[in-house]
């Protein structure tokens, strides 16, 4: 635990010092300075008290010099926190950013699938943007505290040394108190992270357009909001048991340091008016006792909240350092050009090992050059089989091989450039048309062309160039648009879009398109279907689709029946074989028949 406190505390202030360098070493100077400033009042005024005794006259440098101590004492601590401020502004952008791309370089989902490491990255969002300051914070904090406690503590043992002594045996209860009231407080934070999430998922929607509709029409928004209400209810319980624990030790901890200073000054004024202390010491013991309770309680406080932070930022250091979930080969191999074909060779395949079996020993090849349509029942695991040739997961057993690659020995960045995919549930970006398409390729952004010439094979080129501006119009109502509206499109001109995304990678050589016209009227379904047909003449693809009169003219049709494929071939020898996949493509055709 102290190795990890310590390395966290190395992390956070490593973090700081990249972010922020000439700021944080004048923070610490300010903490230093702001220590220091209370000591030299205390002193400068109990001089001149005692001169002033003594009938002494000259005194302004003295008067002078309790100023510029008071003036110190007074507008140093808010300079060293303007300093910080900046300072932890500049952390948490970089803290942000180092989170980020650390959650980017996973290479499959399966993290984004297991509900502690949601829980992890909860937290390191939260921890990330402010734990590296305050850790820090703290330490200056604690610095300024130890100059001030040293200096009185000085002050008073040459004065007093029982109060000092006192003083300072009082403090280490209050110190062990902090330290555990501060665990219990990030063990509660980690506990209530789940109530939080799903807090989280209700209220985002009961905010969003997307569920909006389904709120209403169903009338489901009060038992949303209960359930919304009843996990704040939970976690805030959490966070009140753990509220009265914190006033009670507190409050016993006050009095505590009341009695200690009460004692202290009976002593003091006892020992004055025996007349073994001067006014002046008096003042400066008084001085010295309240400061040195004051900074010593700041210190338990400071060392108790950096404890907590250090706690929370151990969940942003274990996102950072989390392993690829996929094993990374240290020496990829080179994908070669797709000169033969992809092949799942003996693919079985489940999400984890609580889960049932998906794929049960699958042997496909997707010969190089051709079109492979993929058809199946709902559930049959057509999209499973897509992300592993994604290889967003990998095989449980088995293999996919690229050109007879394993694809697990090559760069998965590398074997994504070479894949372009409308997935089942593309995404729809609340962002311009042309960045829509161009997310497809983020070197064609600003390559209009490219983005028309992608949108035109998409057949959603008109449907944008008519929008209020054009490819450039936002295609959402989320945000306010400078000049303009944004124009959110419908959901067959959505798929489109996704389409041309997909479509803008020109380069890549296999093609996946997981049901992508299954929301387009007949006429578009068909305008599209041709243009598919004719781009992918050539090309490396796979299709997905319910419609089976899409998919009757690839060049291999392989029926998917509850995680083995029970069926390949061309539509005619398939309906001459009179199995599953001539059945369903005979029901469905019966479905368009004029009775
Ligand atoms: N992330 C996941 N974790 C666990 N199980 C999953 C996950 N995704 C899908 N499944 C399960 O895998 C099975 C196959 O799903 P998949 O999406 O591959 O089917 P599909 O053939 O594409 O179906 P459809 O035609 O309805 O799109 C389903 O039973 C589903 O519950």
């Amino acid at each position: 635990m102290a190795v990890h406190a310590w390395s966290g505390a190395a992390a956070a202030i490593g973090l700081v010092l990249r972010a922020a360098p000439v700021r944080l070493i004048t923070s610490i100077t300010l903490g230093f300075a702001a220590g220091a400033a209370p000591i030299a009042a205390s002193w400068c005024l109990k001089r001149l008290l005692d001169r002033l005794a003594a009938g002494e006259t000259g005194l302004g440098w003295l008067v002078a010099g309790l100023a510029v101590a008071g003036l110190g004492t007074a507008a140093l601590p808010h300079l060293a926190s303007f300093v910080r401020n900046a300072a932890n502004r500049a952390t948490a952008v970089l803290a942000l950013d180092r989170l980020y791309a650390s959650v980017d370089r996973f290479p499959g989902l399966a993290r984004f699938e297991t509900p502690s490491f949601l829980d992890t990255l909860r937290l390191a969002q939260f921890a990330g943007g402010v734990a590296p300051g305050r850790i820090v914070d703290g330490g200056l904090a604690l610095l300024t505290a130890v100059v001030t406690v040293v200096g009185f503590l000085g002050s008073l043992l040459v004065l007093h040394p029982v109060s000092a002594l006192l003083v300072l045996a009082a403090a280490v209860p209050v110190l062990l108190a902090e330290l555990a009231l501060a665990r219990r407080r990030a063990g509660m934070y980690w506990r209530i992270g789940p109530a939080q999430r799903r807090e989280a998922f209700y209220a985002s929607l009961l905010g969003e357009v997307r569920a909006a509709k389904e709120i209403r029409l169903f009338g489901i928004g009060a038992l949303l909001r209960s359930r919304m209400i009843a996990e704040r209810r939970s976690a805030d319980a959490e966070q009140h048991r753990l509220d009265r624990r914190e006033a009670l030790t507190q409050g016993g901890l006050g009095l505590t340091a009341v009695a200690v200073a009460a004692l202290c000054l009976l002593w003091t004024v006892q020992r004055a008016a025996a007349g073994s202390l001067t006014v002046g010491d008096v003042t400066l013991v008084v001085a010295a006792i309240a400061g040195v309770q004051a900074s010593l309680a700041s210190m338990a406080a400071n060392l108790a909240g950096t404890h907590e932070q250090l706690l929370l930022f151990a969940h942003y250091r274990a996102v950072l350092g989390a392993e690829p979930e996929l094993p990374v080969a240290a020496e990829p191999r080179p994908l070669p050009p797709l000169g033969h074909g992809i092949e799942l060779r003996d693919v079985w395949f489940r999400y984890d090992d609580d889960h049932p079996w998906i794929l049960r020993g699958v042997d496909l090849t997707i010969p190089a050059g051709a079109s492979v349509a993929l058809v199946g029942a709902n559930g049959a695991g057509k999209s499973t089989l897509v992300k592993l040739l994604c290889r967003f997961y990998d095989p449980t057993r088995g293999a996919v091989l690229w050109d007879g690659v394993d694809i697990r020995d090559v760069d998965p960045a590398e074997l994504r450039r070479r894949i372009a995919a409308v997935f089942q549930d593309y995404m729809a970006y609340d962002l311009t048309g042309a960045e829509n398409i161009g997310l497809g390729e983020t070197a064609a952004l600003d390559d209009r062309p490219r983005l028309v010439l992608a949108a035109q094979r998409a057949g959603v080129h008109d449907a944008l160039a008519g929008l209020p501006a054009g490819y450039d119009t936002l295609l959402s109502r989320a945000f306010d648009e400078e000049g303009g509206v944004g124009v959110p499109l419908s959901g067959g001109q959505w798929q489109r879009v996704a389409l041309a995304r997909a479509l803008l990678r020109d380069g890549a050589e296999l093609l996946i398109l997981d049901e992508p016209s299954s929301g387009l009227d007949p006429e578009s379904e068909h305008d599209v279907h041709s243009r598919l047909r004719r781009y992918r003449a050539g090309r490396t693809s796979l299709d997905i689709s319910h419609r089976l009169g899409t998919a009757r003219d690839a060049d291999l049709i392989a029926v998917l029946d509850d995680g083995v494929i029970t069926e390949r071939g061309g539509h005619e020898a398939l309906m001459a074989a009179d199995g599953a996949y001539a059945r369903l493509f005979r029901l469905q055709a019966a479905g368009y028949q004029l009775s």
